[in-house]
């Protein structure tokens, strides 16, 4: 059940205690927001706890009418009032905002981390922007973490911003976008069963463009090399997705990881600021069942433990063929759920299927 939940905004000092959705429509193109008898109540009780923040919402009981718009919701303009969307793939959450207007983010990395908080904010793993396109694409997408560092690509995300711009332009069915991104052009294409396949291009390997300090091999790339982390050495192969990964399958005592015991919380922050590192990483934790299904937990730069992490997968199917380990077509299971990976031969090209959901609407006083 997809739910639509227009929050109405500016009111100040409260937040919600209770959401309940009497009744739901499924989701509907914003620019015919269809809604069958969404009847929300809302009550409102104490002040909201961050005053540089107000997220706020009146006791209300709104019937919506038929053929609510969603554009009218979407394309208000109040001055310092921010609507947007909210989309997970996986359980990777982001704030998607409709930036088609301007090649200027409407969010300051600053107010990005604030919004971003999961106890004073909306809460998500990221924002993500959808912009004019770039060179001939359709689109551009950037992205900020929820540290309010910017990274060149996020897989999840671009799954949700494919969903997000077919919501936005009513194109329900199958479609495809060329989406400029940092980590160059990347194509998603909508499926029949709504799940996104997205063309993430070419895997990179030479090591100064990960990028890494580690010691590379004759061509340049790092694979199952030795690391020292906190004392313990590990064996890691790096990655770059247009964002920089190390993948590692365990230690050199122990080469064959069991995720779920790992302290993620203690390890993850040790591999994302350590000096081998110039640009931090992002760092996947692999499981091997067999040669085409793996598991993985993530610490994601900026963002720390996620339950999904798209570039991360691609990067561990990468790895794990260059680690002799697997085939070139993967199921990749993450904590928030299973993807599908495939890396081409012929073309090089690495290709990820997965979901993404809308989770509701919102407007926010920045
Ligand atoms: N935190 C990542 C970006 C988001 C990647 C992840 N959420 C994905 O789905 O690829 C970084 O700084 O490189």
């Amino acid at each position: 059940m997809s739910v639509a939940t227009i929050v109405s905004a500016p009111l100040t000092s409260s937040n919600i205690r209770s959401l309940s959705i009497i009744s739901s429509s499924s989701f509907s193109p914003i620019n015919s927001f269809k809604c069958s008898s969404v009847a929300l109540k809302l009550t409102t009780t104490s002040l909201l706890r961050n005053p540089n923040l107000r997220f706020s919402v009146s006791a209300m009981s709104v019937a919506a009418q038929e053929n609510l718009s969603q554009t009218a919701f979407l394309d208000r303009r109040e001055t310092g009032v921010l609507h947007f969307v909210k989309y997970h793939g996986l359980g990777n959450d982001f704030i998607m905002v409709n930036n088609l207007d301007s090649m200027e983010p409407k969010v300051t990395p600053e107010q990005a981390v604030k919004l971003c908080d999961r106890n004073f904010g909306i809460g998500a793993d990221g924002v993500i922007f959808a912009m004019p396109g770039y060179n001939g694409t359709d689109y551009t997408m950037r992205i900020f973490n929820s540290d309010g560092s910017e990274p060149e690509m996020c897989g999840n995300g671009v799954r949700c911003f494919a969903k997000f711009i077919s919501d936005l332009n009513s194109l329900p069915g199958k479609q495809s976008f060329t989406v400029h991104t940092g980590a160059g052009l990347i194509v998603p294409e909508i499926q029949d069963d709504g799940k996104v396949k997205v063309d993430m291009g070419e895997p990179v390997l030479k090591a100064s463009d990960v990028p890494t300090k580690i010691a590379p091999n004759k061509d340049e790339s790092v694979v199952k090399a030795k690391i020292e982390v906190d004392g313990v050495n590990w064996n890691v192969t790096c990655v770059s997705m247009g964002n920089p990964h190390c993948v590692t399958f365990g230690t050199q005592d122990n080469e064959n990881l069991v995720v779920d015991e790992l302290n993620l919380a203690e390890v993850g922050p040790k591999f994302e600021h350590h000096p081998l590192f110039p640009a931090r990483t992002n760092t996947e934790f692999v499981q091997v069942f067999s040669r085409s299904h793996l598991k993985m937990r993530v610490w994601e730069r900026g963002a720390g433990a996620t339950l999904a992490c798209g570039t991360g997968a691609c990067a561990v199917v990468v790895a794990a063929i260059l680690e002799g380990c697997s085939e070139r077509k993967c199921r990749v299971d993450l904590p928030g759920g299973p993807l599908e990976i495939e890396w081409r031969e012929e073309n090089n090209h690495v290709y990820m299927t997965g979901p993404a959901e809308v989770v509701f609407y919102g407007s926010v006083e920045l």
